[in-house]
């Protein structure tokens, strides 16, 4: 049973201590009844997210009316359930995001208890809805791209009035990397590269485009440009590689 947890987190996973000198029994119990839940993660849909948890990139009373606007264009333009289970066909589907994504993974539950339990989201872990990252992703999985409606709060603050650098490299990360999270599987940034053409006023809502560019072997490459919602205005453009990983490469293993 153990074995299961080794060849899941690879050979090196938590770095040779085994569960059971980590856990109490019970804990242990259900540890292992969760990961024998998990399938490897190339196996199973891509976002594989079992309960209801909350999604923080439903609308909220901090979103400006520009926010909520670019948000119900591209919600109308995305897939549909009907009451008798069928569902319209819409080329784009919204992303559901979590501050916590393991938590909701099927099988995560205790598993997010033993790594880092009060680890959260860098983007998602500010309580005061509106005072830093609001922002929701839409994803088109046949052109292999996706937009983020972005609104920046007053917390992100660089320039006197304007948008920290690091928080726009922030979101690009974030949306670029979900994007090939959804097409790739397990990935980790490897390179992202930005240019800031003009600054971004703090509250701005902007729109944040990225597609896929290539894909060779294990890199995947997404380019991605920053703009205002009506797309007249270019804030940054950018281009990042992805590399797929193993599960286990975070705890240490090679494979
Ligand atoms: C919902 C929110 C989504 C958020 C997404 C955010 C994701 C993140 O921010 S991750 C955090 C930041 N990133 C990191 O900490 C990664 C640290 N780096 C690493 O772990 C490793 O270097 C890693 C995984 C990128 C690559 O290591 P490894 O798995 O050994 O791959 P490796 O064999 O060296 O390279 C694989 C290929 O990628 C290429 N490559 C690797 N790194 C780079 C790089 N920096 N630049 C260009 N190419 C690279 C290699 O040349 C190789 O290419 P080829 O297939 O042509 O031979």
């Amino acid at each position: 049973m153990l074995g299961h947890i080794a060849r899941r987190l690879g050979s090196n996973g938590l770095k040779g201590i085994s569960p059971q000198q980590l856990l109490p029994k019970e804990t242990h119990r259900h540890l292992q009844s969760s990961l024998d839940t998990i399938r490897p993660i190339s196996t199973v849909s891509l976002w594989p997210f079992s309960s209801q948890p909350r999604d923080f990139s439903q609308p909220n009373s901090s979103w400006s009316p520009e926010m909520q606007k670019v948000y119900d264009h591209y919600y109308a333009l995305c897939d549909t359930d009907t009451e008798n289970g069928e569902g319209k066909k819409r080329p784009w589907r919204k992303l559901p995001s979590y501050n916590r994504s393991i938590k909701y993974a099927t099988g995560g539950i205790h598993l997010s208890k033993l790594i880092q339990a009060k680890a959260r989201l860098f983007t998602r872990n500010v309580k005061e809805q509106g005072a830093t990252f609001e922002y929701v992703v839409f994803v088109n999985k046949e052109e292999k791209r996706c937009v983020c409606v972005f609104q920046a709060g007053r917390l992100l603050e660089g320039a006197p009035g304007h948008v920290h650098g690091g928080a726009i490299a922030t979101m690009i990360d974030t949306v670029t990397g979900t994007l090939a999270g959804f097409l790739s599987g397990p990935i980790m940034t490897a390179n992202l590269n930005i240019d800031y053409r003009s600054p971004m006023p703090l509250d701005s809502v902007v729109l944040i485009h990225s597609a896929l560019d290539r894909i060779e072997r294990r890199k995947t490459y997404i380019t991605s440009k920053v703009t205002s919602t009506d797309e007249s205005k270019l804030y940054t453009e950018a281009t990042a590689l992805f590399v797929s990983i193993s599960v286990g490469h975070l705890f240490g293993s090679r494979n």
